[in-house]
């Protein structure tokens, strides 16, 4: 993906090529990165750069070269003596001493830069928590026992973001404010539903189009502005009202280089490459965790319902009045779905169907237990399809091999070891056998949990750290067995 992107042409002055866009690199060129994407991304860059590099430093998730050196993935690991210094922190996706460390570091290279330097900047998701530098007095337990409260009640991306923006140096245009007056060219892996340059990674080199009173706001929603700590109620009260205005960017360039919808790309081609008809739903799937789990319920028993004799009729007009309805409030960006509706009627039920979609839900923590958004959302389906089935011998689902599959495309989903998980309509009643009540770990959030007991883990999805980050990934893979 970069080194398509990215291209250098010598001569006395070098020129830095993106995307068509050149940079001249009239003195030093400096590379900082951070995020669970960049170490692929700086060595791709390391070997297009070559001597001309100066000096880098990258923060990535800890424990990251390992996972990749395991599964052979060599290509995204550095060479040895490279010129990239590679901090790793944030275990769990949270904010730590290393990648404070890590921050610093890239906070005085970047102040040190001058007028004919050159700073790379290569970002992704998960950069949030790998550059974590608090505004002085906040403490970075404080920032993030903050930032944890706000996630576990459900707050979007968006909503952490400008939280995290607000409190913090090189966040919200900080990184590239302070590296004024050199060159900086931001090379950004998308993990936000519509690649909003100031949410991604909180935007360090992006002007920020949210204010102190955006902040505020969030934290009045969630109910959280009157146990602030004391050094949060400093900095906010001292915060200027508006951010730095987009003019004083303009040695800035911000460039995607990728998002879900590329991964989506592949994973078609993947599953064509399999036998199997294959179509993208969207890549923005967005909302609170059970209200996804319940469309993509209703669109399989669509689906098998156009496999199936009663592929016309009012139980087929009521479920897509349903999914409808239900695709219109959880307000999923550019889908169509009549639209898609249609391209899946043409398939009909001589090839198996797998249906893809990316993108990213809440989850409103309620219990103590281990879990993930993928994890969450691939239970509350198979308690959907379960309970679809229940209804009556005329279910749909009756006619169809179903086998739904949720998983984070960083390899890591929430706090745990695992990416993701899958299910069919059988796992709750296979679960029953075992003595395990899907519901009851549902309403502890025990997702991790239940998927680690059942069958012996075989539904958990464990890929390790990847070494991409572009939200998660939903397939579902539906075949008739019995024809109409
Ligand atoms: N027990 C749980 N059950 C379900 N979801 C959980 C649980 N614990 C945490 N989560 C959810 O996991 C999410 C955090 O996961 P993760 O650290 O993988 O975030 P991420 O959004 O993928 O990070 P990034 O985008 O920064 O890479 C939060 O949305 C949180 O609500
Ligand atoms: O790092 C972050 O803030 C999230 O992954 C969104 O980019």
């Amino acid at each position: 993906m970069l080194k398509r992107a990215l291209k250098l042409q010598g001569g006395g002055c070098p020129q830095l090529l993106v995307k068509g866009q050149a940079f001249a690199v009239k003195r030093d060129l400096y590379l900082v990165g951070f995020g669970k994407a960049v170490l692929g991304m700086a060595a791709a860059a390391e070997e297009i750069l070559g001597d001309h590099l100066t000096r880098g430093i990258i923060n990535v998730p800890l424990g990251i070269q390992e996972s990749l050196q395991r599964a052979g993935m060599q290509e995204m690991l550095l060479k040895p003596h490279s010129k990239i210094q590679v901090i790793e922190g944030a275990k769990n996706n949270l904010p730590d001493e290393e990648a404070l460390k890590g921050a610093v570091a890239i906070l005085e290279l970047a102040e040190g830069l001058t007028a004919d330097d050159l700073l790379l900047v290569l970002i992704s998701g998960g950069g949030s928590a790998l550059l974590p530098a608090p505004i002085p007095p906040i403490l970075l337990q404080e920032k993030e026992k903050l930032t944890k409260t706000l996630a576990s009640r459900g707050a979007a991306i968006q909503e952490l973001n400008i939280v995290r923006k607000t409190l913090s140096m090189l966040k919200g245009g900080g990184l590239a404010q302070l590296a004024h007056p050199a060159r900086v060219v931001s090379l950004i892996l998308s993990d936000v539903i519509g690649d909003p340059l100031d949410i991604i990674a909180s935007g360090p080199t992006a002007p920020s189009s949210h204010s102190v009173q955006d902040c505020l706001q969030v934290l009045t929603k969630y109910n959280l502005l009157h146990s602030l700590p004391k050094s949060v109620e400093t900095v906010l009260s001292s915060s200027p009202a508006k951010p730095t205005a987009p003019e004083n960017y303009s040695h800035v360039s911000n460039i995607i280089l990728g998002s879900n919808t590329l991964a989506l790309e592949e994973a078609k081609r993947q599953a064509e490459g399999l036998g199997y008809a294959a179509l993208v739903l969207s890549a923005a799937v967005q909302g609170e965790v059970g209200r996804v789990a319940t469309l993509y319920c209703q669109l399989i028993q669509l689906v098998c319902l156009g496999f199936s004799s009663l592929g016309e009729g009012p139980l087929s007009d009521e479920l897509r009045g349903n999914l409808l309805q239900l695709a219109a409030e959880l307000q999923i960006p550019a889908l169509d779905l009549d639209e898609f509706l249609q391209a899946l009627r043409g398939l009909g039920p001589d090839r198996p169907v797998c249906i893809l979609a990316g993108g990213e839900t809440t989850v409103q923590l309620q219990g103590t237990g281990q879990g993930g958004r993928n994890q969450e959302l691939a239970l509350r389906v198979g308690l959907g399809l379960h309970k679809a089935q229940a209804t009556g011998a005329s279910s749909p689902q009756g006619r169809c091999e179903i086998l739904f599959l949720s998983g984070g495309t960083d390899g890591q989903d929430g706090p745990t070891e695992a990416a993701g998980a899958f299910c069919s309509p059988g796992l709750v009643a296979e679960a029953l056998q075992e003595g395990l009540d899907v519901e009851a770990f549902l309403r502890n959030n025990d997702s991790y949990t239940f998927f680690s007991q059942f069958q012996g883990g075989h539904h958990l999805l464990v890929t390790g750290l990847t070494g991409t980050n572009v939200m998660d990934i939903q397939a579902i893979l539906i075949r008739a067995t019995e024809r109409p």
